[in-house]
């Protein structure tokens, strides 16, 4: 966590995943933070956990808005009335209805859109951490007349709950939420519908790859209509491109032989070329990473034990999987490492009796 303060006090409204971390990240800087949520007993919850107080608040400095994205505009109006210094932020996944939403009215330099790209498929107070947003961006969103200072305090909470924030407008960010965010969900939840009515034997044979394509297919449905609903043209324009893309695919299968190696070949680089254009956790570019698999035995002390060999080799841990594997009784761990220091490590963890390899 950065030593950056935020001055209070903060009202977080909607005390669900999003607005709860926020509200313990907040609260971890020394903030004074209160709550509030449409049901009473989950703003409770939050300030058990740690998040604040549910004491009502007189003139917060910034109020959060952590809402379901249908409701964000009309409760983001409902608090610039309230509160008529505040500075009002929210961390809807959608942007271009709300800001539409939100100009013309009386309070609006107040108002700037905020999205920390970062959350899990859970929901609600349980699921909240306080370092949730460490490294990763925050979209800070203004409209035409959100003023200097509000953007300067929703930058700065931004950055003292520890993610990066990139300004930009609320269509760019639709646009660009829509190819990053919205379709891979939309991809992650067609592909785990094949699973529903899959025979068991097929599901058993299921590997980490699927468990990665599939993990924010869990999410709530109702905020993913939400979202899809709300920024429904961008995602159908990506969406209209990959229908595209999945018809040459089918082409290609369909062509065979030389054919299908050639377009299909095509599809797969495009494919790797594509992650290694995601940017790395904190922004910074995509380093070329490789994953170094390797066998431990299922009991008490053994993960502890390999990363303490793993250090020794020297070599730096870039991220870290466990993969059980049902009815045995040992693990994978798939250990992610600097492309140039994965042979050294598979041999040194080799010498001291690992079962690694790339
Ligand atoms: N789930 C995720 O990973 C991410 C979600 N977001 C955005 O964050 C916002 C909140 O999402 P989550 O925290 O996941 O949802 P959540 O379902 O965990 O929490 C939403 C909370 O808002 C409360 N609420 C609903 N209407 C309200 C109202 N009118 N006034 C006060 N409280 C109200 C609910 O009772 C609930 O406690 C959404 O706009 C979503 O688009 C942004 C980034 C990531
Ligand atoms: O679980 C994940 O990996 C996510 O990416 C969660 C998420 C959901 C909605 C957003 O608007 C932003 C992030």
């Amino acid at each position: 966590m950065t030593a950056h303060r935020v001055d209070g006090p903060v009202l977080v409204v909607g005390c669900g995943l999003i607005g709860t971390s926020v509200a313990l990240a907040l609260s971890d800087l020394g903030t004074d933070v209160h709550l509030r949520d449409l049901t009473p007993a989950t703003a409770e919850v939050a300030a058990q956990l740690g998040a604040g107080t549910v004491d009502p608040v007189d003139a917060p400095r910034i109020v959060v808005v952590a809402v379901p994205p249908a409701s964000t505009a009309a409760t983001v109006l409902a608090l610039l009335e309230e509160f008529p210094t505040a500075v009002v932020t929210d961390v809807a996944s959608v942007k271009s209805d709300i800001a539409a939403g939100v100009t013309g009215h009386p309070g609006a330099a107040r108002y700037v859109g905020g999205h920390p790209m970062a959350g899990t498929e859970r929901s609600g107070p349980m699921a909240a951490a306080p370092r949730l947003f460490e490294g990763r961006p925050w979209a800070v969103v203004p409209h035409a007349d959100s003023t200097d200072d509000a953007v300067g305090r929703l930058t700065g909470l931004a950055t003292a709950v520890g993610a990066v924030p990139m300004t930009m407008t609320p269509q760019a960010h639709d646009r660009a939420v829509a190819l990053v965010s919205h379709v891979p969900h939309v991809v992650s939840v067609l592909t785990a519908g094949l699973l529903a009515s899959a025979p068991r034997s097929h599901l058993d044979l299921a590997g980490p790859g699927l468990r990665d394509v599939t993990r924010v297919a869990g999410s709530e449905t109702g905020l993913w209509l939400d979202i899809l609903g709300s920024n429904a043209g961008e995602v159908r324009e990506v969406l209209t491109m990959l229908r595209g893309d999945l018809d040459r695919v089918l082409d290609a299968l369909d062509a065979g032989g030389p054919t299908l190696s050639g377009r299909l070949a095509d599809v797969l680089d495009a494919g790797r070329a594509g992650t290694r254009r995601i940017p790395g956790k904190h922004g910074d570019r995509a380093r070329e990473h490789a994953v170094v698999h390797v066998q431990i035995a299922d009991r008490p002390g053994e993960l502890s034990r390999l990363m303490t060999h793993a250090g020794e080799s020297d070599v730096n841990i870039e991220d870290i999987r466990i993969d059980h594997e049902y009815g045995r009784p040992v693990g994978l761990v798939e250990v992610e490492v600097a492309e140039d220091r994965a042979d050294h490590l598979v041999r040194s963890l080799t010498a001291r009796g690992w079962s690694a390899y790339r």
